[in-house]
């Protein structure tokens, strides 16, 4: 049976304004793939989604999204961003901030229909947070605001998930919880997650996508630390978490 591409990438170069950070691209993901990308920091991960995303234009190369051009495509992907801190302050409860993820979905005057708190409420029962529904964003743990932020993501009906490093601030036990929780999602979409943890990783996702400047994919299976340390130099984390 043909596999049907959910997201593909060819010959794709970029640069800010100096030097290319990448260089001749290729890579296809299919529907229903659970792809790790890794590499060095700087070595070009985030700027890689943000083409996807249509957020920047590359200088040579295409970019097809479900057969969309990025831009087009967007509206079929959920994104987790990286590094995103609340305020202590922040004057939002968890349903705020998951509804936003109906924003570009809904109407555009008069508010969140019944149906858009329908998708937020099953979001946060996918994440296990509706308990949290009504507490502000500032009184949540690291992994709870994780959470959020997928919740977030999943109240947009996502066809593919990206997060570009989700357990970058979480403990191992609730990163466990969380590769978890992708798995399980995973039956459902097409997921790419960005960690500098291959060893972790590899235990949960069907493929592993080492980029640098320029990108080589590997089965999970033949990915070892060795591999990755000659490619990448040790800013990589190999690190075997076998249970
Ligand atoms: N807005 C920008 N303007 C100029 N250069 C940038 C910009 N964003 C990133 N870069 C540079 O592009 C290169 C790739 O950065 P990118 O953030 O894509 O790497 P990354 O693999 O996601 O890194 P990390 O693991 O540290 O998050 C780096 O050399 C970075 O300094």
């Amino acid at each position: 049976m043909k596999q049907e591409l959910a997201i593909s990438i060819k010959d794709v170069c970029f640069s800010y304004s100096g030097p290319r950070v990448l260089e001749h691209i290729n890579l296809e993901v299919y529907r229903g793939e659970f792809l790790g990308l890794v590499g060095p920091n700087g070595g070009g991960k985030s700027t890689l989604l943000k083409i996807i995303l249509g957020l920047l234009r590359p200088l040579s190369g295409q970019v097809s999204v479900l057969g969309l051009s990025p831009k087009r495509g967007r509206a079929a992907i959920g994104y987790v961003p990286q590094h995103t801190v609340f305020p202590e302050d922040f004057p939002i409860s968890v349903e705020a901030a998951v509804l936003q993820g109906r924003l570009g979905k809904t109407r555009l005057i008069g508010g969140y229909t019944r149906e858009d708190r329908a998708f937020a409420r099953r979001a946060m029962e996918q994440v296990e947070i509706l308990e949290l529904s009504a507490c502000p964003l500032a009184a949540l743990s690291g992994g709870q605001c994780q959470r959020v932020l997928i919740a977030r993501a999943l109240a947009m009906e996502p066809e593919i998930l990206i997060l570009d490093e989700p357990t970058a601030h979480v403990d191992l036990r609730l990163e466990e919880n969380f590769f978890h929780l992708l798995r399980q999602l995973n039956q459902q979409m097409t997921i790419i997650v960005v960690s500098h943890d291959v060893g972790f990783i590899s235990h949960y996702v069907n493929r592993v996508a080492c980029l640098n400047q320029t990108l080589i994919c590997h089965e999970t299976a033949a990915v070892s630390g060795e591999i990755i340390k000659q490619l990448y130099g040790a800013s990589v984390r190999m690190i075997d978490h076998t249970h």
